[in-house]
């Protein structure tokens, strides 16, 4: 089991920063779901209540995309769970934040700016070297103690993830320590039938490496969105790439091409990949076989050959695990893939966890019942990646940190 300290070896009173996970989808710069933030909220509630001061530390998307804001809505949303004003500043670590952070009194909820921003955060590096950063030799001094209740990035080796915990004493916040606690018991669980995974969404590099790695709980792969298109193209079909200007498709399929075809290569467990997908025709969805596509264009559903196959092996399932959408679901004409999986999971009989930001999102879209799952997940590569039984950097550095 675990040896990393919690909030509730915290001595009352502390000036803390807490590195929470409020990644949130974007469309047109506005964020449109809270459910990381009701549950960050409980946490920063909690603290509040011990009479901490609070920095809080986030980031929101990835340099480059259109999801990469400024973090002054996050606290706005996470104002209105707290029931009470957070206040935001627009530098992370810089005069203008250190101000504010000197001005924080007990029960104080103060928002830095978006981490990623910050020069240091990012790439994925040693412990060591993050923590020599400015970034966190800089934040590290104003505070007592470091908290981390980021479950949902503990799988990156970033700053403010890893840095953290070998300059100053650092803590597991209530997310981390719950989701934690729950994605590692079920990889302890056992099934006398088959086990299926979903996987989709667009971070094709977070699943890719994971299929092997869980050929020993997993009897089936069902696979769309980025990651079946991939498959497909590394299976001899002429599709895979980025085209319309997406940047989805050709870093992921360069990084990851041996290991797509080992996967499919391998005995160990059965990997199913599209039929049929559907794309935009005249402004309405169209659909084609997988086997008769020649043109280069952008695929954004599986097709229903493909559903009908995919729902009818969940129906046998003992246990179905999901991480990402296998199509566009934000986009109505393309949700069918995502909302139809979903469905036969929520009617089937048996054991199913969902995760990831993104595809959690989409429960709330189209009126599932989230009471029709076991377990939703705000973590989607955090989740699958403890799927497999390896550690978490994230993890891994706060049981350094409290060590000593
Ligand atoms: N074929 C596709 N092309 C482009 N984007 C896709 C495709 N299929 C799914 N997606 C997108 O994947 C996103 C979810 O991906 P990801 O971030 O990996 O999942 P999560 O956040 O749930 O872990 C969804 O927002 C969906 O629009
Ligand atoms: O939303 C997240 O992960 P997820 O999409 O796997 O659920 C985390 O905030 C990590 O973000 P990143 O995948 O840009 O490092």
């Amino acid at each position: 089991m675990t040896s990393f300290q919690t909030i509730d070896d915290l001595e009352p009173g502390q000036r803390l920063l807490v590195r929470i996970d409020v990644n949130a989808p974007v469309e047109d710069g506005v964020v449109q779901d809270d459910r990381r933030f009701a549950r960050h909220a409980e946490t920063i509630r909690e603290l509040r209540a011990d009479d901490h001061a609070i920095a809080v530390l986030a980031h929101q998307g990835r340099p480059g995309r259109d999801t990469f804001v400024s973090l002054e809505q996050h606290a706005e949303i996470l104002a209105d769970h707290l029931d009470r004003p957070v206040e935001f500043v627009a530098d992370t670590y810089g005069d203008e934040a250190l101000l504010a952070i000197e001005s924080l009194e007990r029960s104080d909820v103060l928002f830095l700016e978006n981490v990623r921003m910050c020069e240091g955060e990012l790439p994925e590096e040693e412990p060591e070297i993050k923590a020599e950063t400015e970034l966190v030799r800089t934040l590290s001094s104003e505070f007592d103690a470091y908290v981390n209740d980021a479950y949902a990035t503990a799988h990156r080796s970033h700053a403010s993830i890893v840095g953290f915990p070998l300059v100053v004493g650092a803590y597991a916040g209530r997310v981390m320590e719950q989701e934690y606690r729950a994605n590692t018991a079920i990889r302890e669980r056992a099934f006398d039938g088959p086990v299926t995974m979903i996987l989709g969404g667009t971070k094709a590099e977070d699943t890719i490496p994971v299929i092997e790695r869980l050929a020993d709980i997993v009897d089936h792969f069902c696979l769309g969105g980025v990651i079946g298109e991939l498959f497909l193209r590394a299976d001899g079909y002429d599709l895979g790439y980025d085209v319309d200007g997406t940047e989805l498709f050709d870093h992921q399929w360069e990084a990851h091409s041996e290991t797509i075809r080992d996967s499919l290569e391998t005995d160990a467990t059965e990997v199913m990949l599209p039929t049929d997908l559907a794309y935009e025709a005249d402004g309405d969805r169209a659909e084609t076989a997988v086997a008769g596509i020649e043109k280069q264009t952008s695929y954004l559903d599986i097709g229903s050959e493909t559903i009908d196959r995919y729902t009818e092996r969940i129906a046998d399932s003992e246990a179905v695990y999901v991480k990402g959408g296998v199509g566009v679901f934000e986009d109505e004409r393309f949700a069918d893939g995502t909302v139809e999986i979903l469905s036969a999971i929520a009617d089937a009989d048996c054991v199913s966890v969902v995760g990831g930001g993104d595809t959690a999102h989409s429960i709330e879209l189209y009126d599932l019942d989230e009471d029709d799952f076991t377990r939703v997940s705000i973590a989607g590569g955090a989740y699958v990646r403890a799927l497999t039984g390896e550690s978490l950097a994230g993890i891994d550095a706060l049981e350094r940190g409290s060590r000593g």
